[in-house]
């Protein structure tokens, strides 16, 4: 579902002589359905990049990125809104938080984007809701105003919302207490039975041991850093 074909990236700092940083040379690594790969590596190695780089926030120097039957690292802005809508999911580490947006509609969103009727979509939130503990008299407030723990739960539940076939998750389990982490494994478990192929980043060791079923050492491609 995620082929990864011999990819490489720099960045280039044009505030310091536009000098030339390579972080990635030749990484390559393929995801299958109802597949769990963390990825891992020392701090700088380059996990945060090779994830931004699959969602299509960063630039791909070379090699091809393929989620489905599209090239991620060739594909035009309007390919990637599309990919993101139906096919690839993304949990990132903190929820982007628009004022004025009830935490329904947040969570409700990905399901209204893809044309699910309202009612059906505003349902499907509050289970996820429920089922992250957020208490039913904050879900007609924006987020903006939530703990840390409570936006990373939103955010979780807007992320699980759709089901999509291809799925990255950074740091899923970060800051949650133990009942909340413990529905966070769940859900991933059932995303994985129900055939998605997820990549994450998981400084959670327990995390990642129990629903990963391999690891990708970045470090491997970063130059520079002893192999
Ligand atoms: N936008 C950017 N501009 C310039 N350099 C960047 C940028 N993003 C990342 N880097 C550099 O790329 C390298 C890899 O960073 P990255 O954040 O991907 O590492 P990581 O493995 O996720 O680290 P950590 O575990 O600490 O989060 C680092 O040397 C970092 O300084």
């Amino acid at each position: 579902m995620i082929s990864i074909e011999n990819v490489s990236k720099s960045f280039v700092l044009h505030n310091q002589g536009s000098a030339e940083i390579p972080v990635m040379q030749g990484a390559s690594l393929q995801v299958a359905l109802g597949e769990c790969v963390s990825l891992v590596g020392v701090s700088g190695a380059g996990k945060s990049t090779l994830m931004r780089m699959i969602y299509g926030n960063y630039l791909t120097a070379s090699g091809r990125i393929m989620v489905g039957d599209v090239d991620v690292a060739s594909a035009a802005p309007r390919e990637i809104i599309q990919l993101r809508r139906r096919t690839l999911g993304y949990v990132s580490q903190f929820l982007r938080v628009v004022p004025r947006v009830s935490t329904l509609d947040v969570v409700a969103e990905p399901l209204l984007a893809t044309g699910t009727e309202r009612g059906v979509a505003i349902t499907q939130a509050k289970t996820l809701l429920t089922r992250l503990n957020i208490p039913e008299r904050l879900w007609a407030l924006s987020p903006t105003t939530f703990s840390g723990g409570e936006q990373q739960r939103v955010n979780i539940a807007r992320g699980f919302a759709f089901p999509y076939p291809a799925l990255l998750l950074d740091e899923p389990t970060a800051s949650l207490d133990p009942t909340n982490r413990a529905t966070v494994l769940a859900m991933i478990a059932e995303a994985k039975a129900r055939g998605a192929a997820i990549i994450g980043i998981f400084h959670d060791h327990a995390a990642r041991d129990e629903i990963c079923d391999r690891q990708f050492d970045v470090t491997r491609f970063t130059p520079g850093l002893p192999a």
